[in-house]
């Protein structure tokens, strides 16, 4: 595995026109369930001794805990964490008769809010530390520090040498999850004017971004080290995995949005907020629910974020606020744009690789291997591949110079001038049908796992909800509480969703079924009018090449979907820890009346969150994904009875249970008066336990 690490520090950076410009009035308080694939976090500095010499006071404040009731129905709280902050304008305290009427506090919800308490340590527990866990399974991940100057971005991003910061704090996690299967590799480059330029080799001259065709960036010539205590580390022996780890320091100054700049401030200040509002513009895109465009080619930086910024990464903000009365309109400013950022909800692909090269790479390898033995010929396959056209796609017409540091793995040779027998210029076009074809069919095999991975963490999302919601009806005929609508407002939503998905994936199911009679329709006839031995070896090279890229989609998608399942256990488990230490303290019994009761309801809270989160665990009846559903249907290979066998093992157990139906691709979604409780928890239903207390 490869994981590239990437410091930016984006020089001289402000927020105020973003916030302007992006015109952030619109609040949107978003609180969600299932955010845990971007994060967004807010961090609030002490007071300074300058701020406080200058009489301001504090107008940000972390607040405490939630309330029990929101805690009782929401499975992803964590109990340690503070997740409101309180601002207070300071014209409140103006008795200002005028606007006495103004609202003067503000509540903001974010994942997490760091006080002045928090050290380095626990934002990078609660933020990069999980992070790590993704770039290590191969997810691409962005860590950004986002807020006003002199807000505390350097500090958290870098810290000091007594407080080492983020920076720190990740690789030696990262260095101490690893082992001689990886390879760490850090570049550390600065985008200023719109210019790139190496910190690793200051003198190296003007890097440019360049896009291979399947749109990942690379920045060639951008040097790298090696971890130091990697070095000795040859061979890589697992390339499979590539992932990439973007740290960025927005950290600056006001020069963007001062008007008094001229000359090469002014310029400064344009490309600042150029990279600025293009960050602000794609992060509004992939907020919104309905804007599906999202355009990331306005800045360097945004271009470079491309596939690390949405979509299939993790992403984590870190917004950065000063507690002082004096920069009340800063911190208003940054937490509004954060609460926009909260709306994001990427939905990661694990184990996705990173590099068009690498698709191709391995696909090549796989084929080298297996027909090694066939070709006797002295070229080699990709030779062979190559003087039939086979790399054109990755050939010069198409493809930038030089892609990335690794591209002598991977580069094909240069084409030479086709071969003409029998039907040649025919055979020609059709061979490229055939590869355009199959570029196609990879790409909607690979939406069919996205649909897939979002329809089965949306299924077990409800069954935890459907849960709660049967298990209080059952209790409480004709009451309900403000968490018990959110609850069934928001399966609402994810019903509909599922619904979406479930057209979605017929859709494409259909097109790959099609693209599928029209590939055999191709190779039947290039196979008619091959008439050298390099085509017909052509020919079978390009269907088994499209046969194993079906099959590695195929098995990528499994491993996501059990990648969605060990992510799930992970967090019962750390659950189920935290309720068998409150029940020792129990046992224990040395507690006074007070105290025991607190831990009585503390212990029937965690058992709850427990039970109802370990749900859709049990109901789990497959981890077949769609793509290894579906390759049975349109490929008569070999998998077929294997594939087969765990789809009749799933049907059988299905039979057993009605949860969850859309992994075992069945088009029927659990309504909220469905009963997903199993005969266990009807007997010892801990919401009975708990009703009296919501
Ligand atoms: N959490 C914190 N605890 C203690 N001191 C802090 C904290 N955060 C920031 N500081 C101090 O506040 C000052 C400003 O912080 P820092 O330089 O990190 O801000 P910045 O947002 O990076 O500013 P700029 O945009 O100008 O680069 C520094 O002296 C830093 O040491």
């Amino acid at each position: 595995m490869v994981v590239e690490i990437y410091a930016i520090s984006l020089w001289g950076s402000t927020n105020e026109q973003i916030h302007q410009d992006n015109n952030f009035t619109n609040e949107r308080f978003v609180f969600s369930l299932e955010l845990n694939n971007s994060s967004v976090v807010v961090r609030v500095r002490p007071l300074n001794t300058a701020e406080k010499a200058r009489k301001a006071f504090q107008c940000v404040f972390p607040l405490d805990k939630r309330v029990i009731e929101d805690i009782m129905t929401d499975m992803n709280y964590k109990n340690d964490l503070i997740q409101r902050v309180l601002l207070v304008d300071p014209e409140k305290f103006e008795n200002n008769i005028l606007r006495q009427n103004r609202q003067h506090e503000r509540k903001f919800e974010f994942d997490a809010t760091f006080g002045a308490v928090s050290n380095q340590e626990d934002v990078h527990e609660t933020t990069t530390g999980p992070i790590i866990e993704s770039v290590v399974q191969g997810y691409n991940a962005t860590v950004f520090a986002y807020g006003a100057t002199g807000s505390g971005k350097t500090f958290t991003m870098i810290g000091t040498k007594e407080r080492p910061g983020l920076m720190t704090l990740m690789t030696k996690t990262l260095y101490e999850k690893l082992d001689n299967q990886y390879q760490v590799l850090l570049s550390y480059m600065e985008i200023y004017n719109e210019i790139i330029r190496d910190l690793l080799n200051p003198s190296g001259g003007d890097l440019e971004l360049l896009e291979d065709e399947r749109g990942n960036i690379r920045v060639p010539g951008l040097s790298s080290v090696k971890a130091p205590n990697l070095s000795r580390v040859m061979i890589v022996k697992n390339q499979a995995l590539h992932s990439k780890l973007f740290m960025i320091d927005l950290a600056g100054s006001e020069r963007a949005s001062n008007t008094q700049n001229r000359g090469i401030r002014l310029k400064e200040g344009a490309a600042i907020n150029r990279s600025l509002l293009a960050l602000g513009n794609v992060i509004n895109s992939l907020a919104s629910k309905t804007t599906k465009y999202v355009n990331y080619r306005d800045s360097k930086l945004t271009r470079l974020l491309k596939d690390s910024l949405g979509g299939t990464a993790r992403t984590c903000m870190i917004a950065h606020v000063t507690p002082s009365s004096s920069n009340f309109e800063e911190t208003y400013n940054t937490l509004m744009y954060a609460s926009r950022a909260m709306n994001i909800t990427n939905k990661p692909v694990r184990y996705r690789p990173a590099s068009a090269d690498q698709v191709y790479a391995e696909a090549m390898n796989a084929i080298r291997k297996e027909m090694g033995s066939q070709i006797k010929n002295s070229s080699s396959i990709t030779g062979l591949a190559a003087r039939n056209g086979l790399p054109e796609r990755s050939s010069s017409r198409s493809r930038p110079k030089s892609i990335s540091r690794n591209s002598s793995l991977t580069r094909a040779p240069a084409p030479v001038p086709i071969e003409r027998g029998r039907g040649g210029s025919l055979f020609t076009q059709l061979k490229e049908q055939y590869m355009t074809l199959s570029d196609k069919q990879k790409r909607l095999r690979e939406k069919l796992m996205a649909i897939n991975q979002e329809a089965y963490a949306l299924e077990m999302s409800l069954i935890s909800k459907n849960a709660i919601i049967n298990a209080w009806e059952k209790h409480h005929q004709d009451k309900t509480t403000e968490s018990i609508e959110r609850l069934k407002q928001d399966g609402e939503i994810q019903r509909v969703r599922l619904v979406e998905l479930s057209d979605q994936r017929t859709k494409v199911e259909k097109a790959l079924r099609k693209g599928e009679e029209n590939a055999s329709g191709l190779e039947s006839r290039m196979r008619s009018l091959a008439s050298t031995n390099e085509q017909r070896e052509v020919v079978k090279l390009m269907v088994k090449m499209a046969e194993i890229e079906a099959q590695k989609i195929s098995a990528l998608s499994d491993l996501a979907i059990k990648g969605l399942i060990m992510d799930r256990t992970d967090t019962s488990i750390a659950k189920l820890q935290k309720y068998e230490m409150v029940a020792d303290k129990l046992i224990d019994g040395k507690l006074d009346d007070p105290d025991r009761k607190k831990l009585e309801e503390e212990y029937r809270v965690i058992k709850n969150q427990f039970h109802y989160h370990l749900l859709p665990l049990k109901n789990i009846q497959t981890t077949v994904s769609w793509n290894s559903m579906l390759l049975p249907k349109i490929n008569n290979n070999n998998n077929t009875i294997m594939i087969e066998e765990r789809l009749m093992t799933a049907t059988k157990k299905k039979s057993e249970s009605s949860l969850p139906l859309i992994a075992n691709g069945r088009e029927k979604y659990p309504s909220s008066s469905a009963d997903s409780t199993t005969d266990d928890d009807r007997v010892n239903s801990p919401v009975t336990e708990r009703l009296p207390n919501i």
